[in-house]
């Protein structure tokens, strides 16, 4: 298993206040920044851009940023965040009309290439792409807005993601996205996932190092030997 990584969505951010928001999750704890990008077109929803992107990293933000795109077509706006310090970009494969073209797009330009599955989009979509993967992002919720509820099906889900990805033999993250809180992040770990996105549940109280640790514990009792 990869070591544990913990994503805050900045989604549930103020964005008013967003460079010192995401300083303060980074400090307290979080090692990558989970960018939710919407477009009111694949979801009913509008957020943000490689804009803000870039100014996240003039701001001076040096920690991994883990783009999701709900974003359809999807190809155009890959060298755009690229080229905006995005790290990893991760599209949903409803959003493309090639999906292993629109993942050799984002690793040739240079980042890290992620597949998104909604609840309802069966595990075979990674038939033939699994390889080129460096991530699999599994949606707990349906996507376009933050706090929503953990959909419980998913763990079910996330077991058979796990189960391909430690067949390939390859580092490939499993990373779970929405609904995610300390009191069901023990059992989503036991079901195999590493990566692990919440936005309301960090940013939604005053306390984000709390949060982080105590998600990081639940962890780590649910997968020994994770950190
Ligand atoms: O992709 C998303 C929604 O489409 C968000 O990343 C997700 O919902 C995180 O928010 P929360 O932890 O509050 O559920
Ligand atoms: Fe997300």
């Amino acid at each position: 298993m990869l070591p544990t990584v913990i994503a805050p969505s900045i989604l549930s951010a103020d964005f008013a206040r967003l460079g010192e928001e995401v300083d303060t999750v980074l400090a307290a704890g979080a090692d990558w920044v989970h960018f939710d990008v919407m477009d009111n077109h694949y979801v009913p929803n509008l957020t943000i851009g490689p804009l803000v992107c870039s100014a996240l990293r003039k701001h001076g933000v040096t920690a991994p940023i883990d783009v999701h795109l709900m974003v359809s077509p999807v190809d155009r706006i890959v060298g755009d965040f690229a080229e905006a310090g995005a790290t990893l970009i991760s599209f949903h494969p409803e959003a493309s009309s090639h999906v292993h073209r629109t993942i050799q797009l984002i690793r040739a330009a240079g980042c890290k290439p992620g597949l998104v599955l909604n609840p309802a989009t069966p595990v075979e979509v990674l038939d033939y792409v699994l390889d080129e993967l460096d991530l699999v992002l599994l949606m707990s919720v349906n996507p376009g807005f933050g706090g929503q509820a953990f959909i419980p099906s998913a763990l079910d889900k996330l077991r058979a993601v796990r189960k391909r990805i430690d067949a390939s033999g390859r580092d490939i993250r499993l990373e779970v996205d929405g609904g995610v809180k300390p009191d069901n992040i023990g059992a989503i770990a036991a079901a195999g996932a590493d990566t692990f996105v919440a936005g309301s549940a960090i940013f939604g109280q005053p306390d984000y190092a709390g949060v982080i640790a105590r998600m990081r514990a639940e962890v780590a009792a649910a997968q020994p030997g994770a950190c």
